[in-house]
């Protein structure tokens, strides 16, 4: 196998576990060889190579054997300095194919969802996409491939209007929600309709990381009169993920700057960010006030009908891909009710499915998706609340739940409580003043101090790490 083969794989299993997920596990793999149909991996850290070959070992294996490696095992080692420790190795083979009749048969076609469905399959794709001055778009990120539902509408409904003229109805429009629900699709399908509207408009879309790296190269390059020049004479500015730049002093600074100078210019400006503006901690305070002045907008997680709606959008694609692949009745809405974490998830399982079902040779019924998607269905089984969070971290850490809410200092109760602070925030949708209201009515910025130091630790200190992932995993178990 190739380093080109494994980067094909790579492209796979980003759709198939999501961004987060890649960035987390599948980012730090290195590919080795492939020696007697072992693909052998390295990995920066033990605990990493676990996770990933219980986690997405199987997955590896399946995208490898999709892409011809002629490996039918995975290994991962600890890579640095010649200090080699073998992790468990996972021996996985792909289920037994069973010789079957392949009958042509459509994709899935369930009960309708009360959501707007896109035309299916043949979902116009945008027009001669040309090269735009800023960062690439999907092609499948258009208003075509959205399916509209109550958690999004409005967020539709706004970026439908942006794209409809040049003129500035409301400045900027502000979308935000959680990851994977649509933020990006929607912004780029506002640039693929403008862009058909107004062939000749300058419109940039990139995120916010590329907006600094950008800018701190201009600053290097002695460059920042063409680049000021390049932001401010565009037409519309759509910027991703601003949530990046919070902190990032003279990022924020120059942001700032480019801003006021469009919006002064009467130029067009849509930002997203994973949280509203007000919640974004680091993020300076007047470009928090200039982004609440226009339309701030949230996605809201996705509800069944939206997740069926999109299920069977996307089906509809699959099913065109894979014709021979037979769907029985109910697995969509299996689906739809079990992975309630956002689309992006709903998606990887689905075209992983798929996959699957084409390799085995199987028709896809609600036990196959079982069987495929175990770790999807399990990570996604469970809603965490803050008690358990304390009562597992006590538990972890055999302190008493009354220390945990108490004014105790020592590092011994302390540090435990951060860490129940972290993971509160990371892993439920609590606000920091809620949070601290269950940490025996503390303060939102001592919520926030625990977190941070939490997070600190994590980078400097790989117990705490550890410590957090097994939690992690225990409470999502
Ligand atoms: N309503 C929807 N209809 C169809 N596809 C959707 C919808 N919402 C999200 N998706 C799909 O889900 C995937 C994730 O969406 P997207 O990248 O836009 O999420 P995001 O909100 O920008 O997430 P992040 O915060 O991680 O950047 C994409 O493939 C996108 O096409």
């Amino acid at each position: 196998m190739t380093n080109e083969t494994w980067d094909e794989v790579r492209q796979e299993l980003l759709k198939a576990v999501g961004k987060n997920n890649f960035s987390a596990w599948i980012e730090p793999i290195a590919f080795d060889r492939v020696d007697e149909r072992t693909a052998h991996f390295h990995v920066p850290t033990n605990f990493i190579g676990s996770w990933v070959t219980n986690n997405f070992g199987d997955l590896i294996l399946r995208q490898l054997s999709a892409h011809g490696a002629g490996a039918d095992r995975v290994k991962f080692t600890v890579a640095p300095r010649g200090n080699v420790a073998d992790v468990p190795a996972n021996t996985m083979a792909p289920a037994a194919s069973t010789p079957q009749a392949a009958t042509p048969q459509p994709a899935a076609a369930s009960a309708p969802a009360p959501v707007q469905q896109p035309a299916p399959v043949a979902a116009p794709q945008p027009q001669h996409p040309r090269e735009l001055p800023g960062a690439k778009l999907n092609p499948n990120f258009t208003f075509a491939n959205f399916v509209v539902g109550k958690p999004n509408e409005l967020a539709h409904a706004a970026a439908r209007r942006v794209a409809e003229t040049l003129d500035v109805t409301f400045n900027p429009l502000f979308l935000y929600g959680g990851v994977g629900l649509g933020k990006t699709h929607l912004m780029h399908a506002i640039a693929w309709d403008l862009q058909d509207r107004f062939p000749d408009a300058k419109i940039l879309y990139l995120s916010a990381e590329q907006f600094m790296h950008r800018f701190v190269r201009a600053l290097r390059e002695q460059d920042t009169f063409n680049f000021k020049e390049t932001f401010r004479s565009v037409d519309i500015l759509m910027v991703d993920d601003v949530q990046f730049i919070a902190g990032k002093t003279s990022t924020q600074q120059e942001f700032f700057h480019t801003f006021n100078a469009l919006v002064e210019m009467g130029k067009q400006i849509v930002i997203s960010g994973d949280r509203a503006p007000v919640d974004m901690e680091e993020l300076d305070n007047r470009i928090a006030s200039r982004l609440q002045c226009g339309l701030v907008v949230d996605i809201h997680p996705t509800d069944y009908e939206l997740r069926l709606g999109v299920l069977q959008h996307k089906a509809e694609i699959l099913g065109a891909k894979y014709p021979h692949i037979k769907f029985a009745d109910g697995v969509l809405e299996y689906l739809a009710q079990k992975i309630s974490t956002n689309v992006r998830v709903l998606e990887g399982a689905l075209t992983r499915l798929f996959a699957f079902a084409d390799l085995v040779r199987r028709e896809v019924t609600v036990d196959l998706a079982k069987e495929c998607l175990t770790d999807v269905l399990r990570a996604t089984d469970k809603k965490v609340t803050m008690d358990e969070i304390l009562k597992k971290t006590c538990e972890y850490y055999k302190i008493r739940q009354v220390d945990m809410i108490s004014q105790n200092r020592q590092r011994v109760i302390a540090r435990p409580r951060q860490m129940a602070m972290y993971l509160c925030k990371r892993l439920t949708t609590r606000s920091l003043p809620e949070i601290g209201k269950k940490f025996g009515g503390r303060d939102h910025t001592t919520i926030l101090y625990g977190v941070r130091k939490i997070e600190e630790l994590m980078q400097a200190d790989s117990q705490i790490a550890e410590d957090a992932e097994l939690l992690r995993r225990m409470l999502e178990a």
